[in-house]
């Protein structure tokens, strides 16, 4: 599937064209489709959703084309969300869905978004008729394949917003779209960017994943997305764990939602064919149990859940390396799209591999046959359990999953998942199979020191994970075995960790046996001296570069000894994992603090009046000034050049000078600005401002950053109201265009109607009892559409009407040129005229044969 912004022409798949002899009257088949619609909204609203289940999607009150397009993927019966939740939202009414993972919800709201739309005869002219949210790209690419299936009988046109192409590429797509499937974020830049892309029509908006999508994380953007839609519109929330919070809901005004919780009566909130597993497992001996786990698991299809990006990099990093016998991959939030969505259908299609990821994959994927979900580290809470495992044993297959909770995890996670009705079993790791490999992890962080780098960064991230937790009850950091964890990955200490608030200072401070890591972590807080850096680590890609040098000097190696592990922290990070992975080193060490005050480059250093050559600053390239010391100590400048420049003096050499001094441009930008002077009445200059003293004004009364702010607002309002009349103005424009269009349209539609009409009164065929015959658009015209988002049909129907144009305005030129006003039996009477007058009178048969030719020509 081409995670392509282009909107795609639904039917996707070209019908068989109809032959001449089939041809279908237009006005016809319109007044059947009018009578078929006229029914089918009869039937929707005689349908009664409190009445016995619908088993058969051929007995739902929807058309034709829906029920079609699913036959043709095999879905016949519906499953129990989508009994309940398809009646209602073909009625039109606001849902809240919750069902268990893997139970079929995306049905319960494709089909409704495609009945609504056709029954309200949307065209392509009216724009965006329904927005379909979903947390993740990959989640939404997967609702548009799924759109694709079951639409593909459809007219509409819909397409992906989702971030990782071009924006200008998704901004000209937009403007085609029906049904635009997308991420919250992508989304909302084209709300503010694509001045003429108008929701005012919007019927329809759906949240996937919507507690996901409505909590703190998307909080920001979904209001400013919900701020540019209608109020009167259909919403449809879905979720494995939907909210019920009122707060919620009235953010996106629901009107008098129906609750639809199908399996809410049920004992357990995990799919009852999942089986549930956890062990018990210290911290430092996780990456031993994983490893020797998947050395038992070699033919089958895992899915592993790690806390951040960094240790989904390193553990699929250094279990690569020490091949461990089962196709490994890797996803997280911080690869290109392309890449993720390339490991997104590998993985989809493996019979047997393992995925190391983040959260990124936790919520709707609906990977087949996923045989394990291992939990390596224990997630945030309950709900993000239930989805992260959801992954298996879906749709009433079977599927199992383990969860790693370290000692301190075990009494409040447990509970947790008590109250969230999630049945799970303690087991215990079989110490015969258990495989240490710590040992091997040294040596790869050994010899290669970026993946040491990548280790250090993990360990880091996965301190501030546990220490920005928000269930104090379950993660408390100072029970954590950071410094074994940090030499169960291979390191050789723990390294130093910025920037983690939230935590208790000073209980750390006083516990015994404090982990190095968390001691220098307790200073740099309590001295205010961390990054400031805080938040999820969860595919996030934070982290600290610094090693623990200053804890490892004065830590296990004795002073003046050097150590291998003392060699091995201090050598720079020399081979490359992959470039990506070198360009997130750069982009770290771009932030350290050294280089907050580092100065990149100087070029010249003007100098006060009347000293001497003063800082003359070496250029990186030209190295044009060279300094020297003198015998005295003192620096001393050679081949020094001063330039007075109004009242300030510039030291530079002699080259330079020159080039300078023929660049009036560089010269201006070297002298004093001018100042901007008004006069009065008699003539005499003031400044434009005159700047009143600060403290003189404070004692006047003024409050200066009070004023500021409000003139920083009064500003962004003047803006924001500016801005909002432009959009206004554009939407405006664009519509009186697509009216325009639309008028146009219809009346070259009637004539040709009327033209369809005449030829069928005047012996054109017309075929009585082809009901089920659906004309399909050319075959061409859809292959254009989904190979590269190429024209739509719209489109090359307008293409054809221009050609046309074209051609009989070249027959009506031609015609012109051959004399005008001359009709066809003029001209032939001309030219066997012409004819006679060049033949004599024919002999031979030849020359008869030639003038017969001649007269017929
Ligand atoms: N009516 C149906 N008949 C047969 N299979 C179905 C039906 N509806 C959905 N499925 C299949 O069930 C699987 C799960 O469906 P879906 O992804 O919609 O679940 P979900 O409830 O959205 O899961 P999650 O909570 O994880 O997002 C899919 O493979 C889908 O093709």
């Amino acid at each position: 599937m081409p995670a392509a912004a282009a909107p795609v022409r639904l039917p996707l798949k070209p019908q068989q064209a109809p032959k001449a002899t089939k041809k279908l009257s237009k006005s016809l088949k319109r007044k059947r489709e009018a009578d078929e619609l006229n029914s089918l909204e009869q039937a929707v609203l005689e349908f009664d959703p409190s009445s016995a289940p619908v088993d058969l999607f051929s007995s739902l009150p929807i058309t034709r084309q829906t029920a079609k397009a699913l036959e043709k993927s095999h879905f016949k019966t519906l499953t129990s969300i989508q009994q309940r939740a398809i009646p209602l939202a073909l009625k039109g009414y606001d849902i809240l869905g919750a069902a268990k993972t893997g139970s079929g919800k995306t049905l319960a709201f494709l089909v409704p978004v495609l009945e609504i739309l056709y029954r309200r005869k949307w065209t392509p002219l009216d724009g965006v008729g329904a927005l379909i949210i979903s947390p993740t790209r990959e989640l939404a690419t997967q609702i548009f394949d799924v759109l694709r299936k079951i639409g593909r009988e459809h007219t509409f046109s819909a397409g992906l917003v989702i971030g990782g192409k071009g924006l200008k590429e998704e901004k000209e797509a937009l403007h085609r779209m029906n049904i635009v499937v997308c991420t919250p974020g992508r989304m909302l830049q084209h709300m503010d960017q694509t001045y003429d892309v108008s929701f005012d029509n919007l019927q329809l908006l759906v949240l996937d994943e919507a507690d996901r999508i409505l909590d703190m994380g998307f909080r920001k953007t979904l209001d400013a997305i919900v701020a540019n839609l209608p109020k009167s519109r259909q919403t449809l929330l879905f979720s494995a764990t939907q909210t019920k919070n009122v707060a919620d809901l009235a953010r996106l005004s629901l009107k008098d939602p129906e609750y639809v919780a199908v399996h809410e009566a049920a004992t357990t909130a995990t799919p009852a064919t999942l089986e549930q597993f956890y062990m018990t497992v210290p911290l430092p001996e996780k990456l031993d149990v994983l490893f020797s786990f998947l050395r038992n698991h070699l033919t089958v299809k895992i899915l592993v859940f790690l806390s951040s990006c960094k240790q989904v990099r390193y553990v699929y990093e250094t279990f690569r390396q020490l091949h461990i016998g089962i196709p490994l991959l890797h996803l997280h939030g911080k690869q290109k799209q392309s890449l993720r969505a390339d490991i997104t259908a590998k993985f989809t299609a493996a019979k047997t591999s393992c995925l190391f990821a983040t959260d990124v994959v936790a919520r709707g994927l609906d990977f087949p046959a996923v045989d394990w979900v291992i939990q390596v580290d224990c997630p945030e809470d309950a709900d993000t359990y239930i989805h992260r495992v959801g992954r298996t044993a879906r749709n009433d297959k079977t599927g199992r999953a383990l969860l790693f909770l370290c000692p301190s995890e075990e009494a409040g996670f447990t509970k947790r998942l008590e109250a969230k009705k999630v049945p799970i079993v303690r087991v215990n790791p079989k110490a015969s199979k258990k495989k240490e490999i710590k040992q091997q992890l040294q040596g790869l962080c050994f010899k290669d020191a970026e993946l040491k780098y990548l280790g250090q960064k993990a360990f880091v991230s996965y301190a501030r994970s546990i220490a920005v937790q928000k269930d104090k009850d379950t993660f408390d950091i100072t029970k954590y075995e950071l410094d074994d964890f940090a030499a169960s990955l291979g390191l050789p200490g723990a390294p130093r960790i910025r920037g983690i608030r939230n935590v208790d200072v000073e209980k750390m401070k006083e516990m015994k046996n404090l982990p190095r890591g968390l001691k220098a972590l307790s200073s740099s807080t309590s001295n205010k001296k961390g990054d400031g850096s805080s938040g999820s680590e969860s595919d996030s890609d934070e982290g600290d570069n610094e090693t623990a040098e200053k804890s490892r000097n004065t830590g296990k190696s004795q002073p003046g000894v050097v150590t291998k592990y003392d060699r091995m922290v201090n050598r720079e990070n020399q081979s490359v994992l992959a470039p990506h992975y070198r360009r997130l080193l750069n982009a770290d060490s771009d932030t350290d603090e050294e280089d907050f005050l580092a100065v990149k480059r100087v070029g010249f250093s003007p100098s006060p009046p009347g000293s001497r050559a003063a800082s003359p600053v070496p250029d990186a390239e030209n190295d044009e000034i060279v300094k020297a010391a003198s015998d005295d100590g003192a620096d001393k400048t050679i081949n020094p050049k001063t330039i007075d420049l109004g009242g300030k003096s510039l030291t530079i050499d002699s080259n330079r000078r020159e080039k300078l001094l023929t660049s009036k441009k560089a010269l201006a930008a070297l002298k004093p600005r001018g100042q901007k002077l008004i006069f009065d009445d008699d003539g005499s200059a003031k400044p434009l401002y005159t700047l009143v003293d600060e403290t003189e004004y404070k004692e006047a009364g003024g409050d200066v950053i009070r004023e500021r702010k409000q003139f920083v607002e009064m500003e962004k309002k003047r803006v924001e109201e500016e801005d909002e009349v432009d959009r206004e103005i554009a939407r405006r424009k664009k519509k009186e265009k697509m009216l325009k269009r639309k008028e146009r349209e219809r009346m070259e539609e009637e004539e040709m109607e009327r033209m369809g009409d005449d030829e069928g009164e005047d012996g054109g065929v017309e075929i009585e009892g082809l009901e089920d015959y659906v004309p399909a658009p050319d075959a061409d015209e859809i292959d254009m559409d989904q190979e590269d988002g190429g024209i739509g049909l719209e489109e090359a129907e307008e293409k054809d009407r221009r050609k046309e144009k074209k051609k009989e305005k070249k027959k009506r030129k031609e015609k012109k040129e051959r004399g005008d006003g001359e009709d066809d039996g003029e001209r032939r009477k001309k030219k066997r005229r012409k004819v006679l007058e060049q033949v004599d009178e024919p002999e031979t048969l030849e020359d008869l044969e030639a003038l017969a030719a001649g007269l017929l020509g």
